[in-house]
């Protein structure tokens, strides 16, 4: 779940809340700079997957730092852009390593974030300037993330089928971008359900909006938990 708001004491008062339904907790750059490290203290404890959603994107040395200093935070999934090439990727797995080991903690998750969600074939092409459809790009940067030691990537659910046969069972696949039927796409174009989402193959779902912008955040986190773990697919059921 995308803790995706300003406010602290709405935040702790959320992560209260949701705890029993939710397996991880994301907190993404509109928190973080809010609040800082302290965020990881409040949250341990409260759910198995701690995710910053950082997005690291800069010279090899200077995102190898960045993923030190979280890794020392305790998170146990991160990510970088895929599109910051080898050298970066590299940096950026040993980096995760030797802090962990550093610090005596598992290694967390490394995932590489390929094509945004917000954006699609067309605005690829003619704002970002990458002429390759969405699909083949996500592909690629799934490829290189793999190749330079990367646990993932984050797609849309669109692409899982597709990177699911592709790179095989054992690479973790991390999707926001996930509506219920009929919730609106908001600033999101590559969208699907929870169930088409973990059909395809999905591992992880992230899910903002739906839940945080909600009446009723736990009747919400809960519908989709239901349609996460009624369908003829894996998903551990939460205790
Ligand atoms: O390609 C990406 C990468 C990250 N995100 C993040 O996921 C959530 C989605 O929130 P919703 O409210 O469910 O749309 C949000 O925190 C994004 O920063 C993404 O959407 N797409």
């Amino acid at each position: 779940m995308a803790l995706d708001l300003d406010d602290w004491q709405k935040v702790r008062d959320m992560a209260e809340l949701l705890s029993p339904v939710v397996d991880g907790f994301k907190v993404g750059m509109r928190l973080f700079y809010r609040v800082g490290p302290k965020v990881w203290e409040f949250l341990r404890g409260k759910a198995e997957i701690l995710f910053a959603d950082l997005k690291l994107h800069d010279i090899p040395s200077t995102v190898a730092g960045g993923v030190r200093a979280l890794v020392a935070q305790g998170v146990n999934l991160l990510n970088v852009h895929a599109a910051g090439g080898k050298a970066m990727l590299q940096a950026a797995v040993e980096a995760a390593a030797e802090e962990a080991s550093l610090q005596g903690l598992p290694r967390p998750w490394l995932v590489a974030v390929t094509v945004l969600t917000s954006l699609d074939d067309i605005s690829l092409r003619e704002e970002v300037g990458i002429p390759e459809a969405v699909s083949q790009r996500v592909l690629a940067w799934a490829r290189l993330a793999r190749e330079c030691g990367l646990d993932g990537v984050v797609a849309s659910p669109l692409e899982v089928g597709l990177l699911r046969r592709e790179l095989g069972e054992d690479f973790l696949l991390v999707t926001p971008g996930i509506r219920p039927a009929s919730y609106p796409a908001g600033d999101q174009k590559r969208v699907a359900t929870a169930a088409e989402a973990l059909r395809a193959g999905a591992d992880l779902l992230v899910v903002g909006r739906p839940i945080v912008a909600s009446p009723d955040p736990l009747a919400a986190a809960l519908a989709i938990r239901r349609e996460m773990e009624e369908g003829d697919w894996f998903c551990a059921p939460k205790k």
